[in-house]
């Protein structure tokens, strides 16, 4: 992947905390970072209120995927660019409905796709912390996408939502069942059921997100935010996210807790003699090993 020449571009007002540096060239988003560790996605579809296509998705998962692999990068910001040309913002508008088809979004190769439910997994068990910056819309697809960060700071321009029911759509994975388990069934029913829009105080009463900020401080509060993070431990911090996904997330959460213990355990002397015993040939020798309490 390509690394661009340094550039401080903005994607939201206020002044930026850290220099972003242009990270890949994407059509629908934009990849930054910073060389404090935090790194910046944009979806940048500012004509359709940052609606995603199969597109967006895809690029979107690439993003996350790169930034899985990438060690000194310990939390993303995930955000929409704004202002329009109309002066209105949005985080994301769901699903591009001008692309909608039958069973799904139609992508370039004229295949029907509801890949946003890939997009959704990735940033679920992604290690690393994933926080939402909301300032305006954050509607139907856009407001899960939100739901599944683990923060989210919200402008107080920010407008929540579901259409679902109006539109034709739900989302009855994520989308129903873990915003019940944020806000509350009633809540949530509500939510769903009556396709109302909700301001960034209500959001914040029900708690949706995690607090409130002036538009023009919103990237600048999720850089301080990103930043205390990074002064902790990473691996308590993976395996706080796995436990907390765990609790909700059936036998996929519990896989991905798992696969922090055994992730950790093949870094201790007695993993290691596992597979060094395996390929000796000798039986492991785990005798220096105590049946600790
Ligand atoms: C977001 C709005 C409330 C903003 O209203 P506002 O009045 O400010 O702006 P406009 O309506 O005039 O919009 C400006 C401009 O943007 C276009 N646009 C906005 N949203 C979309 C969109 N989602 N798709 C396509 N285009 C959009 C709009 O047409 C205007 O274009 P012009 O050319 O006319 O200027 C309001 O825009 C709004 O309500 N938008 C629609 C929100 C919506 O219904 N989203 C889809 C919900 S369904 C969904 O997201 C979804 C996706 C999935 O992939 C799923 C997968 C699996 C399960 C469920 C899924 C799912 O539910």
């Amino acid at each position: 992947m390509q690394v661009f020449p340094t550039k401080n571009r903005q994607v939201l007002p206020g002044i930026s905390l850290v220099e972003w540096i242009p990270w890949n060239d994407y059509e629908d988003i934009l990849l930054d970072r910073c060389k404090e560790g935090i790194a910046r996605i944009t979806i940048n579809r500012p004509t359709k209120r940052n609606a995603f296509r199969p597109q967006t998705v895809t690029e979107l998962c690439d993003a996350f995927s790169f930034i899985r692999d990438t060690v000194d990068i310990g939390v993303v910001l995930l955000t929409g660019i704004g202002p329009a040309k109309d002066g209105r913002y949005a985080f994301c508008s769901g699903g591009d409905q001008s692309v909608r088809g039958d069973g799904g979004y139609i992508d370039e190769m004229g295949l029907a796709r509801l890949n946003v439910l890939d997009l959704q997994r990735i940033i679920r068990s992604l290690p690393k912390v994933v926080i939402a910056l909301v300032a305006g819309y954050a509607i139907g697809g856009g407001q899960v996408l939100h739901l599944l960060c683990d923060l989210s700071i919200a402008a107080d321009n920010a407008i929540f939502g579901q259409t679902g029911p109006r539109v034709g759509s739900f989302d009855g994975g994520f989308g129903a069942s873990f915003l019940a388990r944020l806000v509350g069934q009633r809540k949530a029913r509500e939510i769903w059921f009556l396709c109302r829009s909700y301001d960034a105080t209500q959001a914040l009463t029900m708690r949706l997100v995690n607090a409130v900020v002036p538009l023009d401080t919103l990237e600048q509060e999720g850089v301080i935010w990103a930043q205390e993070i990074l002064q902790h431990s990473p691996t308590a911090i993976r395996c706080l996210k796995a436990a907390f996904n765990a609790e909700t997330d059936g036998m996929s959460g519990i896989q991905e807790l798992a696969g922090q213990a055994t992730h950790l355990f093949y870094r201790t002397d007695e993993g290691k003699e596992g597979k060094k015993a395996f390929l000796e040939k000798r039986k492991p020798d785990f005798s220096s090993e105590l049946w600790l309490p």
